[in-house]
């Protein structure tokens, strides 16, 4: 079987990342990068430019793939293949909540939100984050793997930093 192609984005700022609290769906009620499922014609890339407008209403042209992980869960043989990307630059207005935008924002999927980086809500983020957020933070591109039980539990797992992802 083939992976399911997946896309992740992190925008950030030297001290803040933009994060979305996921309404709806795989990961609901978890705060995550922007992203979703590759669709049929399109590149990764486009994909993930695709999907950041989508969910958080900003362009970037500025994304770079830093890090590829693999889920398995326990009990299901697809396994979902995350490409994630980084972005110091966007353009466009982030669909932030303020009372302007809430009845907007009340049928989107994502509600955007910057944190700071020493304020990542990782108890409330999918459990494989806690152990690859850091090296994105500091800058360095990872590939991972990781079996889950359930969405919580992770039963086994690795993860390495790379200079390169020749994937
Ligand atoms: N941080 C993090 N993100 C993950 C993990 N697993 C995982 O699929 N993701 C990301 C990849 C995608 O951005 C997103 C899942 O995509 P999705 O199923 O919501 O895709 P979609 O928006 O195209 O789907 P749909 O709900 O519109 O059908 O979650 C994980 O363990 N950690």
């Amino acid at each position: 079987m083939l992976n399911k192609l997946l896309t992740l984005v992190l925008v950030r700022e030297p001290s803040r990342v933009l994060l979305g609290l996921k309404k709806k769906g795989f990961g609901e009620g978890k705060w995550n990068g922007f992203g979703g499922k590759v669709e049929p014609g399109e590149t990764i890339l486009e994909g993930a430019k695709r999907e950041l407008l989508e969910e958080s209403g900003v362009v970037s042209n500025s994304l770079e793939e830093i890090g590829l992980l693999k889920f398995e869960f326990v009990g299901d043989p697809q396994i979902l293949e995350v490409h994630v990307f980084t972005s110091n630059t966007f353009e466009g207005e982030i669909k932030e909540s303020d009372g302007s935008t809430r009845i907007f924002l009340h049928f989107a999927e994502m509600r955007p939100q910057w944190f700071y980086t020493d304020k990542i809500p990782l108890h409330q983020m999918w459990a494989d984050d806690k152990y690859w957020f850091p090296m994105f933070l500091k800058g360095s591109k990872f590939k991972g793997y990781f079996l889950f039980e359930g969405h919580e539990k992770i039963v086994k797992y690795q993860l390495d930093e790379v200079e390169k992802l020749n994937s």
